[in-house]
C-alpha cells in the first residue's frame, strides 16, 4: 500500500523544510483549483482520492469557499482530517465536517492553532488601542498630505491609564491582551460566556454582557465568529455604551454590525475605533475608510515571521499527528473533541 495523501490547499511560506520532510510519512499533493466550481468537480472527479489529510490556509478560502456541507458531500471517503492554519475557524463549518454519515467515510476532524497566535494579534490590538485613545490617525493622515498636524489640529487624545477595558472573549488573545493593558494601567473587565477560575481571570473583574457594554471605556472584540456572535455588537449595544467608548476589533469584522458601528461612529457614539478585521474583507466599509477617527489595518493581527512560522509548523505537525495516529497530538476544534475521542478508541 503507497502512503496516505496530504492535500496542500494555500501556500507554505516560512516552514517549506518541515513541509518537505512530511514526504516521509505522506505524499504530498496539491489541487490545481482556481475556484470553488473547479475544486468541487476536481473533487467529484475523484481527483483527491486517497487524500486523507488537507493543510489550508485562511486565503485558500478562495480556491475551496466554506468548509460547508456541500463541499463535505463532494470530498473523498478517504478524507479524514482538515488542519486549519490560524485560530479562528469560521471558514469552516464544524457541524458540517462531523455530520458526515459513515457511508461517506464518517467525520471528518478539524484541528486550529491557537496560542501561537497570541502575542502577536494581542500586540495588534494594544496598536489600535493606542492609536484610536490617541487619535493618532487623524495626525497621520494630515502628516501624510503635508498638513503637518492638520488645518486644524485634532482633537486631543486619551491616556489608557486609570482606564476600564472591557475583553469581550477573555480566550487566549483576550488574556494576553490583558496583561499589557495592565502594563498601561488599565483596570481589567471581561466578559465570556462562563467566569473564569481565578488563576485564569489573573485579577480581571467579571461583568454580563451589558454590564460590559456600559461601563468599559474601551472595548476588545476578541469572540469566535459563529452564528451566536455574528452582530453581537449592533445599534442596540451601541446604545448602551459610554458616549466617547474606543471600541477595537482583532476578532472578525463580523461580530460587529459595520454600518451601526459606521452611524455610532458618525453620531459620536463611539469616539474612535481601531479596526484589524472588517464584515467583507478585503471590502472595507466606505463609512470607515472616510472616517479619520478609525484607524484601520488590513488583517495583519499574525503578520509578523516569528508568529507566521510558528503557526505553519504547528499546523504541519497536526497534518503529521493525524496520518501518524498520534491523535492526541493533535490540537482538535473544541466542537471535534468528542469525535476525535470516539476515533482514538
Ligand atoms: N486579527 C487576526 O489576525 C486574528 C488572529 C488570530 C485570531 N483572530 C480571531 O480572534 C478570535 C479569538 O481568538 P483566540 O485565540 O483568543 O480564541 P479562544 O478560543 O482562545 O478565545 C475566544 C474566547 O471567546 C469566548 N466566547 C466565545 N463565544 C462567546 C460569546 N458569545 N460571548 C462571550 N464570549 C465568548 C470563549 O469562551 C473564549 O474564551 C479567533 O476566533 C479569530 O477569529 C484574529
Amino acid at each position: 500500500m503507497g502512503k496516505p495523501k496530504v492535500l496542500l490547499l494555500g501556500n507554505i511560506d516560512h516552514a517549506q523544510l518541515t513541509w518537505d520532510a512530511l514526504s516521509e510519512v505522506a505524499e504530498l499533493t496539491t489541487s490545481s483549483a482556481k475556484d470553488r466550481a473547479a475544486f468541487l468537480a476536481e473533487a467529484k472527479a475523484g481527483k483527491l482520492d486517497g487524500v486523507v489529510a488537507a493543510y489550508r490556509t485562511f486565503p485558500s478560502v478562495a480556491q475551496t469557499g466554506l468548509w460547508d456541507a456541500e463541499l463535505v458531500d463532494a470530498l473523498p471517503k478517504s478524507f479524514k482530517f482538515i488542519a486549519h492554519n490560524g485560530a479562528g475557524y469560521d471558514q469552516l463549518r464544524p457541524d458540517a465536517l462531523l455530520a458526515r454519515p459513515a457511508d461517506k467515510g464518517g467525520p471528518i476532524i478539524a484541528t486550529n492553532v491557537p496560542t501561537a497566535v497570541d502575542d502577536a494579534t494581542a500586540d495588534t490590538g494594544i496598536f489600535l488601542m493606542l492609536g484610536a485613545l490617541r487619535n493618532f490617525n487623524t495626525s497621520i493622515m494630515a502628516l501624510r498630505r503635508n498638513a503637518w498636524r492638520g488645518e486644524t489640529p485634532p482633537a486631543l487624545g486619551h491616556d489608557p491609564q486609570g482606564k476600564l477595558i472591557g475583553i469581550l472573549g477573555m480566550g487566549g488573545i483576550g488574556r494576553n491582551f490583558a496583561n499589557k493593558a495592565r502594563a498601561f494601567g488599565m483596570r481589567v473587565a471581561y466578559h465570556n460566556r462562563r467566569e473564569l477560575d481565578a488563576a485564569a481571570a489573573a485579577g480581571a473583574t467579571y461583568l454580563s454582557f451589558d454590564e460590559l457594554l456600559a461601563q468599559s471605556d474601551v472595548i476588545l472584540v476578541s469572540v469566535p465568529l459563529s452564528p451566536a456572535t455574528h452582530h453581537l455588537i449592533s445599534t442596540a449595544e451601541f446604545a448602551k455604551m459610554k458616549t466617547g467608548v474606543v471600541v477595537v476589533n482583532t476578532a472578525r469584522g463580523a461580530v460587529i454590525d459595520e454600518a451601526a458601528l459606521v452611524k455610532a461612529l458618525d453620531d459620536g457614539k463611539v469616539g474612535s475605533a481601531g479596526l484589524d478585521v472588517f464584515e467583507e474583507e478585503p471590502k472595507v466599509h466606505p463609512g470607515l475608510v472616510a472616517n479619520d477617527k478609525v484607524l484601520l489595518l488590513p488583517h495583519m493581527g499574525t503578520w509578523t515571521k516569528e508568529t507566521q512560522t510558528k503557526m505553519e509548523e504547528w499546523c504541519i505537525g497536526n497534518v503529521r499527528s493525524a496520518v501518524e495516529g498520534k491523535y492526541e497530538q493533535m490540537s482538535v476544534i473544541g466542537e471535534h473533541k468528542e469525535a476525535l475521542a470516539e476515533l482514538s478508541k
